[in-house]
């Protein structure tokens, strides 16, 4: 038997897999085939989930593991925000270190033990980066402009400004309305610039910003390969930067930035250093259940309740009870 662990960094939730503790890793059909499965709420465990963080070796200096990024609809992203908090917090509880690097897609990124966000939250920070904004790093194309920063863009939506960043995967940031939250405008433009469209070729993440004051933000995101997730770590993270880039007055770097979503909160600290910018993304880290499963049922993703052993953890009402001394956030 093997070990799953169900985990989320904002209510943004998925499973851990640890291939270096399996006889045999899964190939990346088998990975792909399985992340389907166990996250589909009718196919899968525990209601689904909105990816799968496969964790393999490392051999860089300093770097306790490898992380990969499965989303539920079996593309691969190069980073994920909230992912990384729990492989961090897996890593630092497997090894007794607190402070060190994770392989990622593109580069390693520094992951730093926290204090407990609340009673029973364990909260981990992450470096968030490379940062880039040209259109070929998203990528986009046939916009008529090499970078978009607070630009209208009628094609998307007409009157609204939009940002694009890849930190590295790709995000569209617009600043709405606290009342155009729950406008069905956000889910369509999510939905086409992730289907076939002349613009994102590899789709992209899109992020409706509320700012809420100084230092403030709601973020609510339409991820890339999922749909609306409870939060998007790489997406708080691109909305921050964008918000002190285009609104100098209230947002501040080197200052914590307060970001709410709709499943909780989390802290971005930006950084600019020689000119390359940097976030630091501050949040919990927390695990649900743990799923015992035949490593055989991994590789043919046989996902079935009755043959998994499943253990819930103490943490998920801990958690509960941090979000609701949040402010009313909805
Ligand atoms: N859907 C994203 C990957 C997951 C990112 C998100 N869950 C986060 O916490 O950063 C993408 O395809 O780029």
């Amino acid at each position: 038997m093997t070990k799953l662990l169900k985990v989320h960094g904002s209510q943004n939730q998925f499973f851990i897999l640890d291939q270096t503790v399996l006889k045999q890793p899964l190939s990346d059909a088998e990975l792909k085939a399985l992340t389907i499965k166990l996250t589909d709420p009718e196919t899968g465990l525990l209601g689904g989930a909105d990816g799968v963080l496969a964790i393999s070796q490392s051999d860089h200096p300093g770097v306790l593991g490898k992380m990969r990024v499965i989303n539920a609809d079996g593309s691969e992203a190069s980073m994920c925000g909230n992912g990384l908090r729990t492989v961090a917090r897996y890593l630092s509880e497997k090894t007794g270190q607190d402070q060190f690097k994770v392989e990622t897609m593109y580069t390693d990124l520094q992951v730093r033990r926290q204090p407990d966000f609340a009673p029973g939250v364990p909260a981990m920070a992450v470096e968030i980066s490379p940062v880039k904004f040209a259109k070929e790093d998203l990528p986009f194309d046939n916009l008529g402009h090499e970078r978009l920063l607070d630009t209208l863009v009628p094609e998307f939506v007409p009157g609204w400004k939009f940002s694009a960043l890849a930190v590295p995967n790709p995000h569209l940031v617009t600043f709405i309305k606290q009342a155009e939250l729950t406008s069905p405008v956000l889910g369509e433009l999510g939905t086409y610039l992730n289907g076939t469209n002349p613009y994102f070729s590899d789709g992209v993440n899109v992020n409706y910003v509320v700012i809420r004051g100084e230092n403030e933000l709601f973020v609510r995101t339409f991820e890339r390969g999922v749909g609306f997730t409870n939060a998007c770590g790489t997406g708080m993270s691109a909305s921050s930067l964008v918000f002190a880039l285009t609104h100098p007055d209230l947002g501040h770097f080197n200052q914590p930035i307060t970001v709410f979503n709709p499943g909780g909160m989390v802290k971005t600290i930006l950084h600019n250093e020689d000119h390359k910018y940097w976030i630091e993304l501050i949040g919990n880290a927390t695990e649900t259940h743990e799923v015992e499963i035949a490593e055989a049922d991994l590789h043919h993703a046989r996902v079935d309740q009755n043959a998994a052993k499943i253990t819930e953890t103490s943490e998920q009402a801990a958690y509960m009870s941090f979000v609701d001394q949040l402010p009313a956030i909805r």
